[in-house]
């Protein structure tokens, strides 16, 4: 596992969103995985700021997003659907159709988690970027006793509803479930990049970094995999230097 501590926030923009333009430079077919919270928006604010430069194309890229909220439209503002359209897909050439996330709204969540799996079968993640929530979730695979290797649906623990809710006009408006890729299939990625950046995340990132490996802290079992790239600010990375 790489970590490194960066001074700035924009530094750890500028170097995420750097790993994950070069990959699509070098393949220009890459599967990138990709996620939500407030920690990547910079990241994709520095990526369009690249394509803008010309120094990247996306149009053979395709993407998938971890996670979405059960029962919002993808034109509601809280979805991950507009927050993808918004910091990203509608500044770039990609490809509406090569960009994926769970269907939230579908009939059959069921259906939905295995079509989802099998797309991400055809097309394995080469670099996949993560937040990391409070209790150490990661997509939205909260602590627990199990934890899923694939796709599935999840019923939010009150503290990350909590987390999130800042994003809401009230905690009503706050979806109790959410559709996440698993764990297993976050390890699939060739290349995981996580970033994090806060003093509020200080104790969590050294838990999941340098702790045991247990579900208790889906983080931590990121220590399984070959090729992990930590990113965190100096608040975040404080308990570890
Ligand atoms: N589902 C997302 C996670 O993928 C994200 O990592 C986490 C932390 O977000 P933030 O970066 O806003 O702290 O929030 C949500 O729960």
């Amino acid at each position: 596992m790489e970590i490194i501590i960066f001074d700035t926030q924009k530094e750890l923009d500028a170097y995420a969103a750097d790993l994950l333009v070069n990959t699509a430079g070098e393949k220009p077919d890459a599967v990138l995985g990709l996620a939500t919270g407030s920690t990547p928006i910079g990241i994709y604010d520095k990526i369009v700021e690249r394509y803008n430069e010309k120094k990247i194309s996306f149009a053979g890229v395709t993407t998938f997003n971890l996670d979405e909220y059960v029962g919002l439209r993808q034109e509601n503002e809280q979805s991950y659907a507009y927050y993808m359209q918004k910091h990203l897909f509608s500044h770039i050439d990609i490809l509406a159709e090569n960009t994926h996330l769970p269907n939230g709204m579908a009939e059959d969540i069921e259906a939905e988690c295995a079509r989802y799996d099998e797309m991400l079968e055809a097309r394995p993640v080469d670099i996949q970027l993560l937040g990391l929530g409070h209790n150490g979730h990661i997509g939205f695979n909260e602590p627990d006793v199990n934890l899923s290797g694939g796709t599935h649906a999840v019923q939010l623990k009150a503290e990350t509803r909590e987390a999130n809710a800042r994003f809401f006009a009230s905690m009503n408006e706050v979806p109790s479930y959410a559709i996440t890729m698993g764990v297993g299939s976050i390890l699939k990625a060739n290349t995981i990049l996580m970033a994090v950046r806060g003093a509020d995340k200080a104790g969590i990132v050294k838990e999941a970094l340098t702790g045991p490996i247990t579900t208790n802290v889906p983080a931590s079992l990121l220590q399984t995999h070959a090729r992990v790239i930590v990113l965190l600010d100096r608040e975040a990375g404080r308990m570890i230097e």
